[in-house]
């Protein structure tokens, strides 16, 4: 049997490189006060490792000064960012809750009987009915105060469609793939589910009924359940993830905010309120 000492010769002897690689390992230990060699033990990678070898064969200082970034390359891919693992791990959780939230995704579905109970909650905060209704109600409307509020209304609703088309067009984040595309009425950018257009429409619509009609409070409580149930049958339905309704009720009411700024009067507008 051959004696360690002696089959390490031989294997070294077969396969030249595995001597040089350990050369190279050797010199940048046995040199620490040379702050290159520190730089080269800074990575034990393999990639590091294999640029070691070519070192020793090649020391032009085009490589030597390649050789020197590298360690800090592959730091960044090791070391992923803090924000990078809060971000992923919210993502896994999003997608692992809207998946469980998605009770009425199919007919097969553990809740797939309630499903044509949240279709008639989805058509309740689509933008067709909601836009056919207000425009009903201006030409219905006889008072000066109540056709300022419905115009505003109609602007909002405008607005909304405008704004979440342009988010959607610019994030492009696919509806969940548990989501079957049965939707009434879409437009093209309703394949991306970032924000959820029903969510953004339910917080603002409300905001604004609570805000400039006069109810009694048992149709306000009425109002804001809407709202709520609107924005939740999204995710039951499958047809967004938790933070596409979550980010787009956010959205609404910052949308809100903007038509209070921008609210439309006889004296900001008078040409629209002649008619
Ligand atoms: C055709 C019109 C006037 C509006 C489209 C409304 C719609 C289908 C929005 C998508 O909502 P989600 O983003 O919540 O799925």
């Amino acid at each position: 049997m051959p004696s360690p000492r002696v089959s390490r010769a031989a294997n070294n002897a077969a396969n030249p490189m595995n001597k040089i690689e350990f050369m190279s390992l050797l010199t940048n230990r046995t040199n620490s006060s040379d702050p290159v060699s520190v730089r080269h033990r800074a990575s034990d990678s393999p990639v590091h490792r294999k640029d070691s070898f070519n070192s020793t064969s090649s020391t032009s200082s085009q490589q030597q000064q390649q050789q020197q970034q590298l360690p800090e390359e592959d730091c960044m891919k090791l070391n992923p960012s803090f924000l990078g693992i809060a971000l992923s791990s919210l993502l896994a959780v999003d997608l692992w809750l809207s998946k469980t939230i998605g009770v009425c995704a199919r007919e097969g579905s553990s809740w797939g009987s309630a499903r044509p109970l949240m279709k008639l909650v989805e058509i309740s905060g689509h933008g067709i009915p909601w836009i056919a209704g207000t425009l009903y109600c201006l030409y219905k409307s006889d008072s000066n105060a109540g056709r300022e509020v419905i115009l505003n209304l109609l602007f909002a609703l405008l607005l909304d469609l405008v704004l979440v088309g342009i988010v959607k067009g610019i994030v492009k984040r696919r509806r969940p793939i548990h989501n079957r595309m049965d939707m009434f009425a879409t437009f093209s950018v309703d394949k991306y589910s970032f924000p959820s257009g029903h969510a953004t429409r339910a917080a603002m619509v409300s905001r604004f009924m609570l805000n400039h009609l006069v109810l009694a409070v048992p149709v306000r409580i009425l109002v804001m359940l809407w709202a709520i149930v609107v924005s939740l049958s999204r995710v039951m339905l499958g047809r967004h993830n938790v933070t596409d309704v979550l980010f787009g009720f956010f959205m609404g009411h910052m949308q809100y905010s903007l038509i209070e700024y921008l609210w439309l009067s006889p004296s900001t507008l008078p040409a629209l309120f002649r008619m």
